[in-house]
């Protein structure tokens, strides 16, 4: 793939923002079908050249949300502010040239079958009216962009996914948009391909500044890439924030039942041992992030605290070059004051401690 952007895309639509200004605002947005709330007022600001995450399970509402935004939908009641334009009011020719500012990407990624690699590209220059000595110019730094310089003349049957998946890529910001909205893009790839159109997508944030809305199931897509977090359900935003916070502290039921696939477990060997109260070890599971997790906890803890535990799993992760852990200690002995001490420091270090339970003997 092409590292260096040529001075002609790197365009003002996508320079590296200069503030923090919100490229889309909702505010307290309300859909009904029926009796089902499918939004129930949601209230989510994109910031420019951020990447934000919308994670929800099936049924959630993030298909609604999508549709709002892109004008497919009308709200209930509530705003959809593009770029300073609240949307809701515009009628259909109006919302033509705003829908344009935003580029879509998709999880079978809606590529023409009868056009080549580069008149899919051009599409939207097309739409626009462009002449075709203009469209093709820009789709061919496009292609170079998503490094598929090479099958601008192929069909799409003769790709594979994840090189659909970069001319999707590539056709949405044909455009030049304010806004890249991943629908989903990388649910229908393999994990490998899924890391290298994540990779390909941070990226472009990276490089020309691009602001991106995605929405995923998947927490794995969160953690690589999104900068910030917003877990809807129900129709709701149950939850809000950088990436690495709420990795590391997940507030809602939710947030958690969708990180249990990726964040460290009890092994079953242990937690099917586990009694609540009883002699042998008690089993403690410790949550530390940012600065408590850089430093040398454990062996603070045992100078501090003198007596054994031991470490039976989990370990220091990162997210967002921040770290982020889960650590299980096994504490064996029957000394009632050394666990509330052990406790108290971990505590005092900003730690988050829970008492799971005891097993028999020891792990
Ligand atoms: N056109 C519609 N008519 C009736 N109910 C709808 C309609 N669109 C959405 N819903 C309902 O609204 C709720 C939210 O649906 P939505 O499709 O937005 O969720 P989702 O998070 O995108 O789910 P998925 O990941 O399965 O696509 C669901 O209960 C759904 O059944």
């Amino acid at each position: 793939m092409n590292q260096h952007v040529t001075a002609e895309v790197a365009d003002p639509a996508h320079s590296p923002p200069a503030d923090r200004e919100d490229v889309v605002r909702l505010v307290d947005l309300k859909r009904r079908f029926g009796a089902t709330p499918a939004l129930d007022g949601v209230s989510l600001t994109v910031r420019k050249g951020e990447i934000l995450g919308i994670i929800g399970r099936s049924g959630a509402g993030k298909s609604t949300l999508i549709r709002c935004l892109n004008g497919l939908e009308r709200p209930d009641t509530g705003e959809v502010v593009i770029e300073g334009r609240e949307i809701g009011r515009l009628g259909e020719r109006e919302l033509q040239p705003l829908r344009r500012r935003i580029g879509m990407i998709f999880q079978h990624f809606n590529l023409l079958s009868a056009k080549t690699v580069e008149d899919n590209v051009a599409l939207p220059l097309k739409i626009e009216g462009r002449p075709r000595a203009e469209r093709l110019a820009r789709a061919a730094e496009l292609l170079d962009l998503v490094g598929l310089s090479e099958k601008a003349k192929a069909y799409p049957a003769a790709l594979s996914g994840g090189q659909k998946q970069r001319v999707g890529i590539a056709r949405a910001l044909a455009a030049r948009p304010a806004l890249l909205l991943s629908d989903e893009a990388t649910s229908a790839l393999d994990p490998e391909t899924t890391r290298s159109i994540l990779a390909l997508l941070k990226d472009i944030n990276r490089r020309l500044g691009l602001t991106i809305l995605l929405i995923t199931h998947e927490m794995e897509v969160i953690r690589s890439i999104a900068d910030r977090v917003a877990v809807i359900d129900a129709g709701r935003i149950v939850e809000e924030g950088p990436v690495w916070s709420v990795f590391a502290d997940p507030r809602s039921a939710i947030t958690r039942s969708l990180l249990g696939g990726i964040r460290p477990q009890l092994p079953d060997e242990i937690a099917n041992r586990l009694v609540p109260a009883g002699g042998g070890e008690t089993i403690l599971r410790i949550d530390v992030a940012g600065e408590a997790a850089r430093g040398s906890l454990l062996s603070d803890l045992a100078t501090a605290v003198p007596g054994p535990f031991r470490l039976v799993h989990g370990g220091i992760d990162h997210v967002q070059q921040q770290p982020v852990g889960t650590l299980f200690l096994a504490v064996p002995g029957n000394d009632a004051d050394r666990l509330p001490k052990l406790i108290a420091f971990l505590e005092a270090r900003e730690a988050r401690v829970e008492v799971l339970g005891h097993v028999a003997g020891s792990v």
